[in-house]
């Protein structure tokens, strides 16, 4: 669906040069809600807003749904536009329109005859719950009632992407995620590719198929959320899961019974999280155990655990144990050899 190829962007401005982004590649596929992360100034803003070209890459191609947007006349391109959606952190709405009169904005610049608009205004404050708010102004709403609004003029044109900059940023934990929910939902119902740039892991693990991590303009790890989220590779993307991180490794207790002991890390995932694999794999060893830490959470929708467990064993039968763990499909990352 978005084909980032090679992308650089570099910034001039008295006399100065910075590079936004450097060598970006990305390949986000159709349906998928995709996540871009990184700290302040990484290039998030100016990444996502190569996407429908409110910034020129310096180098590099932006293909959306086969069309290389880089290389439209100025005409073509705001036509294309049309199938990209976008909303912000402070929501950019016109304070002199009431809602419905900011959600038919873009409409109308399509020039969609009258009685279309309303029946497609009508339609959307159903979709984002706003029915009766249509008549208030922006500033007689909640933010996460604004968003809403915002939400509902990005998808007044039938976008077949949708871009999230910061979307949540500006809300407290609760209305988060019932933004998020309303993304969630819209993504399902709609079919449309979410493209979401943020700084807090919980919104990629609440809602994202696909992250990227951004750090000083350059792509350093990108995957499925549930390996990027359990196994970190880049020390950027361990600060970030750290943010959500139910285990902590400052938590678990420090070695205090010295013999012979294996810690490792356990890590369920989908169904097998609330079978008794791990009492059943440690009876049929033999092996005593005990749980030094646990957590249960989900990754979108799917549920995953993890615990870090002392199997009071070591080399031969500890690695027996292990691949018997690894049999069963569970994930096993050794911590320490005693
Ligand atoms: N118009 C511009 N002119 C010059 N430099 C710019 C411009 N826009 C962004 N930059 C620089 O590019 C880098 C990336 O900025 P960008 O806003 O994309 O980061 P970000 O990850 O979105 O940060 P934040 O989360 O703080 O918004 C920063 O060093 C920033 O100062």
């Amino acid at each position: 669906m978005i084909r980032l190829q090679h992308i650089s962007k570099i910034y001039e401005s008295g006399g100065q040069q910075t590079a936004a982004l450097r060598e970006i590649n990305l390949h986000i596929k159709p349906g998928d809600i995709f996540g871009i992360i990184g700290h302040s100034g990484a290039g998030k803003s100016t990444l996502i807003r190569h996407i429908n070209l409110l910034e020129r890459p310096t180098t590099g191609q932006v293909v959306v749904d086969g069309v290389d947007m880089t290389a439209l006349s100025y005409r073509k391109l705001q036509e294309e536009r049309r199938s990209i959606g976008m909303i912000f952190q402070h929501f950019n709405l016109l304070s002199s329109l009431t809602v419905k009169e900011n959600i038919a904005f873009p409409l109308r610049l399509a020039k969609l005859p009258q009685d279309k608009v309303q029946r497609r205004v009508k339609e959307l404050l159903g979709l984002v719950g706003l029915e009766s708010h249509a008549d208030s102004y922006p500033s007689q709403l909640s933010g996460g009632q604004k968003q809403r609004v915002g939400i509902a003029r990005a998808l007044a044109t039938e976008p077949k992407v949708l871009l999230c900059d910061e979307a949540t940023s500006a809300l407290d934990p609760q209305t988060t995620q019932s933004i998020l929910s309303l993304l969630l939902a819209i993504n399902r119902r709609l079919n449309i590719t979410i493209v979401l740039i943020t700084h807090e892991m919980q919104v990629i693990r609440s809602i994202c198929d696909r992250v990227a991590v951004l750090d000083g303009g350059v792509i350093v790890e990108e995957g499925a959320v549930a390996d990027v989220f359990l196994k970190p590779q880049h020390r950027t993307t361990r600060d970030f899961v750290a943010q959500v991180a139910d285990l902590s490794e400052m938590d678990v207790p420090g070695d205090r019974s010295p013999g012979s002991r294996t810690r490792v890390r356990i890590t369920f995932i989908g169904e097998q999280t609330y079978e008794p694999v791990l009492y059943e794999t440690m009876s049929e060893m033999n092996v005593p155990f005990a749980i030094l830490q646990g957590t249960i959470s989900r990754l979108k929708e799917i549920p995953y655990g993890q615990l870090v467990v002392e199997l009071h064993a070591s080399g031969n039968e500890a690695a027996q144990t292990i691949a018997a763990l690894q049999s069963r499909g569970l994930d096993v990352e050794v911590l320490t050899y005693e």
